[in-house]
């Protein structure tokens, strides 16, 4: 095999060796709680961390390890970790992370149950939310504290596709030694690799394109081999338990052999959807990292391969006649979520980010009227179709 394999080599091939596992091509599925020790010393030695291997799979297991690999090596990353979803991620990054009087700045838009997270549970536990707009990294320098430990945002933004400058960000926050975390769910490392930008830690929703099936609830985070291993013994183990199956492992890892060409499918798709919309006479704004319109051109062009398959958009009408649009499509599925094979559409501010209040939403760039489009892996002709019979017809 080549020195440094590519990207989708690495996806399928990496760290699996068929022969050593009695030729079996596709991993094997440790359906096991538990593992057994040798000796009674060897046990004792697991648990002080004087012998490495396994011990319960709520702390690890043979399946989810090769995912965790996989992902560190696609994301750039000394090692991953597997967890039972996105929020399992996030919520034991942060429980890991951050203590009470301790401040964590985050970017002005964030998906909806992380946002309900920061305000609802660290803050119950004195963890103060400093909400900066971080499309200009001057922000966060002038909010900056002694009492910063964790900087968080999410590029692209879920829903309104707002940018954060990754290295500009990361370099700001590393010299008042705080802690980046990146939610990388909507670009993947296929299109941006954080830490290569600078950042420490990359969080995932893997149910969206890494599954990329619409399968699993998944969640996975990469960073250094020393914070990995406190996020599992503290976040994971202790204060969530929020641990993967090593089923929901297996499928992810199927997911993975094919995300370079999902990508590929995806971005192209959703490239050709983004112009069709902007042309369109009652679409009022398409906010999508590819268009010439997009106020953050530069900063998609500087941190993403290609612009991903992520679409904001409003039509005339406003609220109602986003709605009425949605409820005019046939094939397109009226779902939350993302990334699936399938086209999925939804109304963040009565749907995802719902847990804002109007208020809220307001100040954090969600607009009522506001429709989020994940465009999947069918005929282009029949997503714009589909579309184009239920957009309004101009008077
Ligand atoms: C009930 S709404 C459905 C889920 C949606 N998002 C999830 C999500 C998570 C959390 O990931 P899970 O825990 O795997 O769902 C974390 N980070 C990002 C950027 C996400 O979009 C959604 O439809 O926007």
């Amino acid at each position: 095999m080549n020195a440094k394999p590519g990207f989708a080599t690495r996806a399928i091939h990496h760290a699996y060796e068929p022969l050593e596992n009695g030729g079996a091509l596709t991993p094997p599925l440790h359906l096991t709680s538990t593992f057994a020790f040798e000796t009674a010393e060897a046990g004792g030695e697991m648990f002080s961390g004087d012998r490495q291997g396994h011990i319960y799979s709520r702390i690890s297991n043979p399946t989810c390890d090769l995912l965790e690999t996989r992902i560190a090596t696609l994301e750039g990353a000394e090692a991953g970790l597997a967890l039972s979803s996105g929020m399992g991620a996030i919520t034991a990054v942060l429980w890991t992370l951050l203590s009470p009087g301790d401040e964590v700045i985050v970017d002005q838009t964030l998906y909806g149950c992380t946002f309900a997270f920061m305000h609802h549970g660290l803050a119950k536990w004195g963890v103060t939310i400093t909400h900066v707009d971080m499309t200009d990294p001057e922000n966060l320098r002038n909010a900056l504290s002694e009492r910063t430990r964790v900087v968080y945002f999410e590029t692209p933004a879920n829903p309104n596709m707002r940018l954060v400058d990754i290295a500009a960000t990361a370099e700001i926050a590393h010299a008042a030694g705080a802690t980046v975390v990146v939610d990388n769910t909507y670009a993947t490392p296929y299109l941006t690799r954080p830490i290569d930008l600078g950042a420490d830690l990359v969080v995932h929703s893997a149910t969206k394109y890494l599954g990329g099936h619409g399968d699993v609830v998944a969640g996975l985070v990469a960073g250094s081999a020393e914070q990995i291993a406190e996020i599992r013994l503290v976040g994971m183990k202790d204060m969530t338990g929020a641990v993967m199956a090593p089923f929901n492992a297996m499928l992810i890892l199927r997911g993975l052999k094919t995300l370079a060409l999902r990508m590929e499918r995806h971005c192209a798709s959703a490239r050709t959807v983004a112009e069709y919309l902007e042309a369109h006479p009652a679409v009022r704004t398409v906010h999508f990292p590819g268009l010439d319109s997009f106020a953050q051109r530069d900063v998609a062009a500087r941190q993403m391969a290609q612009p991903g398959a992520m679409i904001a958009f409003e039509i005339d009408g406003g609220m109602a006649g986003g709605i009425a649009f949605m409820n005019r499509l046939d094939m397109i599925q009226r779902a939350v979520s993302l990334g699936d094979a399938e086209t999925l559409i939804q109304h963040p501010a009565s749907m995802t980010h719902s847990t804002y209040t109007a208020d809220e939403r307001a100040a954090h760039g969600i607009s009522d009227g506001l429709i989020r489009l994940s465009v999947g892996l069918e005929d282009i002709e029949d997503i714009i179709a589909d579309l184009d019979q239920a957009l309004p017809t101009p008077a």
